[in-house]
């Protein structure tokens, strides 16, 4: 892969996380770099989604620390962490079905509204101006995954692998520098397959963003990630290139052991 990648941007440090008896993960260290697409790994239950949660502070981890840019988040909440430009997709779409394409991605704008929603429920002057802004930065969005003919639709009567890309419009909106996307190509045919690449790729490429990625399918983490990390049973068992990775025995008695 040849694409830039700068400095070290997130940094996870001996991240350990349980729940009651369960080690859901063990002492986890790994970096992400600027610019890069970066994949999380593993079988069923490794700790992959645990992983992502603890990035974007839905859970605490008991043990480790995780800095972005140098700056620590342990105590942060989720709309602290996107405030300070992580954004997310989920593995089980959480978009809101009945509401159309352009109204779920305008959710992810919240964030960056500055009025309230009394004077936006009142379209009072500021409040108007500041809702066209955002509209025309949605709009920009839906262009740029080419979802305009369903601007209008409800969501929930879309097929899923476009679903998946209005999930991934709405995180764009929060204009992140770090996206987490949580499997986004799991359930899709080949094509939908195809084209989320083609997505993840321009967001990386045209606004610079760093991804991180919960990927299952191993031929489009080799196609699009620098490099991947293996999570198994919540401990880190490889950390590199796809070739690394492809080629680490433990990955692949992991693999194997787990009938993948
Ligand atoms: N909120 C929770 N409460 C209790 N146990 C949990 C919780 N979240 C995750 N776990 C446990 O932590 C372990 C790791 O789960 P996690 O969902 O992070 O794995 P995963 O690699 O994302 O799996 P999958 O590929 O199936 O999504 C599992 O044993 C799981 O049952």
């Amino acid at each position: 892969m040849s694409r830039n990648v700068g400095n070290v941007v997130l940094d996870v440090k001996g991240i350990s996380l349980s729940f009651g008896g369960v080690k859901a993960l063990t002492n986890i260290s790994f970096d992400v770099r600027e610019g890069e697409v970066r994949a999380i790994i593993g079988p069923n239950g490794a700790g992959k989604s645990s992983m992502l949660n603890c990035i974007n502070g839905v859970y605490r981890p008991q043990q480790g620390e995780i800095t972005l840019r140098g700056q620590h988040f342990h105590a942060m909440n989720p709309r602290q962490v996107a405030e300070m430009g992580i954004a997310r997709t989920f593995q089980n779409l959480a978009l809101f079905k009945g509401m159309s394409v352009l109204d779920n991605i305008m959710t992810g704008r919240n964030l960056r509204m500055k009025t309230g929603l009394l004077a936006q429920a009142l379209h009072l002057g500021p409040a108007r101006r500041e809702e066209l802004a955002h509209r025309e930065r949605v709009e920009r969005i839906i262009d740029f995954l080419e979802i305009q003919a369903w601007r209008k639709t409800p969501v929930g009567r879309l097929p899923y692998g476009l679903q998946k890309r209005v999930d991934l419009g709405r995180a764009l909106a929060m204009e992140p520098r770090l996206l987490l996307l949580d499997e986004p190509m799991a359930g899709m045919n080949l094509e939908e397959k195809q084209d989320m690449c083609r997505f993840i790729l321009d967001v990386n490429d045209e606004f610079g963003t760093t991804i991180v990625l919960i990927e299952h399918d191993m031929g489009v983490v080799m196609d699009i990630c620098d490099r991947v990390v293996v999570l198994d049973y919540g401990k880190k068992i490889g950390d590199g290139t796809p070739d690394d990775v492809r080629t680490n025995p433990e990955v692949i008695a992991a693999y194997l052991g787990a009938g993948h």
